[in-house]
């Protein structure tokens, strides 16, 4: 029978009506009595490192998953883990870096309502995540939800309400699961390079999202405090006029730090090169375009890369394809 670590994080899945509104209550073994049928068919533990709504959830909190896979990887043949839809996005992201290579498969669910609600999505999507974390053919690091299976790095939460809450940005679906069967449409390869796990990422980087007519003051102050700093800027990206002169004197003082060009809209990515707005400070500084990365990806990816790597080899990392992470680099 196949081994699976249910890890139980909290999120609307498990939650229940408290005096204060919704909050997470009920024990991974408790949900497990919701899906019998297809819980029975697995020999199944469970472990809860946290329990919040993922509101809470910080990159303290990465680590510790991490961790926990770390410390159980040789015991089990798949890994689910339960969590908040709010903030899922951003732990799958973190999780695609910090454990690569995995021929085990490790998936994140949660719901749109909680497990005991009779119109609960949570029965379906725990149901769908065990299945799929104990067949042969799946590998790596990904999300499955509303009967589908989105890689890890590809994913948005789109929808606050709707069974459908997240979509995979800019690469499709890997597979769907329709009564219990997984229909792949890209099939898992094989990991050939050693399993890597990181515990530690860098947890000093901030994101500026660009307005119109915004204030120099806090570009300042995001390049004096972190040491990444991502920004998101419009279209397929520039930065203003009225800005661009202090944000190539601030690029030029802080060499050493992390700066990555983001977009705001969510598909097709950026491309700097296009326009002359983004154009002539591409040609002059060095600074890392997301292209089709998803921001949760991006900002993964650099307190990863700002933590674990070499500084020299950043620009070779942050372009290199990870868990189908970014294809336009
Ligand atoms: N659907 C959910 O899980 C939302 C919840 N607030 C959470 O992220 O924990």
């Amino acid at each position: 029978m196949k081994k699976v670590l249910l890890i139980a994080t909290g999120g609307t899945i498990a939650s229940r009506k408290g005096t204060g509104g919704l909050t997470p209550q009920i024990s991974p073994e408790d949900l497990l009595k919701y899906i019998e049928p297809t819980a029975k068919r697995f020999n199944i533990d469970t472990i809860t490192p946290f329990n919040l709504d993922s509101t809470n959830v910080t990159p303290k909190h990465w680590e510790e998953l991490a961790l926990c896979i770390k410390n159980n990887y040789e015991k089990y043949d798949g890994f689910v883990i339960t969590h908040g839809t709010d903030t899922l996005a951003y732990t799958a992201a973190a999780l695609s870096y910090m454990i690569q290579n995995s021929n085990k498969p490790i998936i994140i669910t949660g719901a749109q309502k909680p497990i005991d609600f009779d119109d609960t999505d949570a029965r379906n999507n725990l149901s769908d995540s065990i299945i799929y974390a104990a067949d042969d053919k799946s590998r790596g690091v990904v999300i499955v939800f509303d009967g589908k299976v989105i890689a890890a790095t590809r994913a948005k939460k789109v929808r606050t309400k709707s069974y459908n809450a997240f979509s995979s940005i800019n690469y499709p679906f890997l597979a769907a699961i329709f009564d219990g069967k997984i229909i792949r449409y890209i099939p898992c390869e094989e990991y050939s390079e050693s399993l890597k796990i990181y515990t530690k990422i860098n947890k000093n980087v901030c994101l500026l999202k660009l307005i119109p007519g915004m204030d120099e003051k806090l570009l300042k102050l995001m390049f004096e405090s972190y040491d990444g700093i991502i920004i998101e800027s419009f279209g397929v990206g520039g930065v203003p006029d009225y800005i661009k002169d202090t944000f190539i004197d601030l690029c030029k003082k802080y060499s050493e730090k992390m700066v990555v060009m983001a977009t705001q809209v969510t598909h097709e990515g950026s491309d700097m090169a296009v326009y002359e707005v983004g154009a002539d400070i591409k040609e002059k500084l060095t600074f890392f375009e997301t292209h089709d990365m998803t921001l949760e990806s991006a900002l993964a990816k650099t307190m990863w890369i700002l933590e674990n790597k070499d500084d020299l080899k950043r620009e070779e990392i942050f372009y290199k394809t990870i868990n189908y992470d970014i294809l336009m680099n």
